[in-house]
């Protein structure tokens, strides 16, 4: 009986040390920025400083707002992804040194990237270092201004579908959940501009490109350890052994552009888009800088493997379809809630557009200033991207301090944050399309929707393009209004890893007269 007793306080002892342990090396592990002089916030064990994430109280992005809020005071504060350390850099100045000027110490993306475990994921925008310079470099010829001007015909025909399909709901006086449609529409230029389909997801939802994208944002239990191993902590992803994409996302990948390159390759077919180019890459080492979109075939090894086109192709999708969708989406909300500010842009692409609204052009959309300013604000309201990441790869003592950022740091970049601060952007979740008008005020402001330096988004002028073209050919035609007059502020979808507003944005049309 004694016996059993002071064996049972053995292990009670055993699990006490063992807690006191495990909590002393946590509080240690949580004081990591002190040690360093960097200010931190209340990290909470085990947490840290994203608890409403973990329990799904709070989007990833709104959380990195409220701490660059809590922390715009410091240069750069010190945050905890749970276990992982992170520098949140709040100082314009400092944010446009790392992104443009000392760039050489800040290429990393800080994601996971791994070419021989998991090919899907080592894309342009995962990889880092050399890898990263050698492909960006080529593939920076596939989004110059004489590409976007040869992918403009297949906009304009998907745009005119999406007009098409919104004259029908007008007619009918259905709601129009616009989140949705614009995902579509932009699904179905993404799958024409690069992978070479011609696919109609706007008149028919279940179509199997759309249900793939949704996939690759979905929010189910595997999704989301899938996404926070790859952003939070990338360094313990390969103990989980799930990659970067759903195996059916990935299967349905490969089929494709395997399918469309032997059809290519073997029919000797020529269209002018992404998948063009990056046969072109394939079977020559460069992507064309004269504009060219013919294929010269050599018979030597091949400079860029299919895997390399597959998981380039990938990212192409997951980064072009919803990021223009949301902000179309959220501007004709905007526009809906705001009429003065709908009238004036209408008026504005009617001038342009004068009796001939078939032909939006190039050039008749570089005309469109306000509608222009209404992007811009929306980019601010709503930045699509809400936060950067960045890792450093060279040692960097930060300019005018001792303080030192080391080899390694991943560092964040809060947009949302950053546009909603009334320091920089008075009445913040106020609409005004009019802070925009002053382009050299502009250049002022902490103002980075595309990110910036050499890392800036590759296919920004094409996200752009998509967007106005998309916002003219609409409001060309309809008049919009919200579906429901005393709808309250967006909340968004805590789940979600995109801005997904709880309850959609639902907006009824009519044609204009
Ligand atoms: C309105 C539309 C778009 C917005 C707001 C947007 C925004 C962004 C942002 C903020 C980044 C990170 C830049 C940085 O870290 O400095 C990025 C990167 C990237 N985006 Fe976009 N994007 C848009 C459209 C597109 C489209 C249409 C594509 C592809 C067809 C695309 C492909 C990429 C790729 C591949 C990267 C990684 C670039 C690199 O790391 O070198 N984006 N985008």
């Amino acid at each position: 009986m004694v016996r059993l007793v002071t064996v049972e306080r053995r292990d009670d002892d055993v699990i006490i040390a063992g807690v006191v342990l495990l909590y002393g090396l946590l509080y240690y592990h949580f004081r990591y920025w002190k040690r360093r002089g960097i200010p931190q916030l209340r990290p909470s064990i085990p947490f840290g400083d994203i608890g409403p994430v973990f329990r799904q109280k709070q989007y990833l992005g709104e959380t990195y707002a409220t701490l660059y809020h809590k922390s715009k005071q410091f240069l750069v504060a010190g945050i905890y992804l749970s276990l992982r350390p992170v520098l949140l850099v709040n100082d314009p100045q400092l944010i446009k040194d790392i992104l443009v000027r000392d760039f050489d110490h800040f290429n990393g993306r800080g994601v996971y990237a791994d070419e021989k475990r998991d090919p899907m994921s080592a894309h342009l925008f995962s990889i880092s270092g050399e890898q990263w310079k050698n492909l960006r470099q080529k593939l920076n010829p596939a989004f110059s201004p004489v590409r976007l001007r040869g992918m403009l015909p297949i906009l304009t025909d998907v745009g005119r579908t999406l007009q098409e399909y919104i004259g029908k709901c007008a007619e009918a006086g259905d709601v129009v959940e616009v989140r949705e449609v614009m995902g579509r529409y932009t699904t179905d230029v993404i799958a024409s501009v690069a992978f070479g389909l011609e696919v109609d997801s706007i008149n028919d939802g279940s179509n199997t490109f759309r249900q793939m994208g949704l996939k690759v944002f979905g929010n189910d239990l595997k999704n989301s350890l899938r996404m926070a191993f790859t952003f939070f902590v990338p360094e313990f992803k390969d103990l989980l052994g799930i990659n970067c994409a759903a195996p059916e996302v990935e299967q349905f990948v490969r089929n494709v552009v395997r399918e469309t390159i032997e059809y290519r390759e073997s029919n000797n077919v020529s269209r002018k888009d992404l998948m063009q180019l990056l046969l072109q890459l394939r079977n020559s080492g460069s992507v064309s800088s004269d504009g060219k979109w013919d294929l010269t075939v050599s018979h030597g090894a091949k400079s860029f493997s299919l895997e390399q086109i597959m998981a380039n192709t990938f990212a192409f999708f997951f980064a072009g379809y919803e990021t223009s969708s949301s902000v179309i989406s959220f501007t004709l909300y905007e526009l809906a809630k705001n009429p003065a500010i709908q009238r004036k842009v209408q008026q504005e692409i009617d001038s342009v557009l004068n009796s001939n609204p078939a032909e939006i052009t190039i050039e008749a959309l570089a005309k469109m200033r306000y509608l222009e300013c209404c992007i811009n604000e929306l980019y601010r309201k709503f930045p699509p991207v809400p936060f950067l990441n960045r890792a450093c790869t060279k040692e960097y003592v930060i300019p005018g301090t001792n303080t030192v950022i080391a080899r390694g740091t991943p560092i964040i970049i809060s947009l949302l944050g950053l546009g909603r601060d009334p320091q920089y952007y008075p009445e913040p979740e106020r609409f005004i399309p009019e802070r925009f008008e002053n382009e050299t005020e502009m250049q002022t402001l902490p103002f980075y929707p595309f990110g910036g330096g050499p890392r800036t988004c590759i296919a920004g002028k094409l996200g752009h393009l998509q967007t106005k073209l998309a916002l003219a050919m609409l409001l060309s035609m309809f008049d919009m209004k919200l579906a429901n007059e005393d709808e309250g502020e967006i909340r968004f979808d805590p789940k979600a890893f995109t801005l997904l507003p709880i309850g959609g944005l639902n907006l009824v049309f009519t044609k204009r007269t």
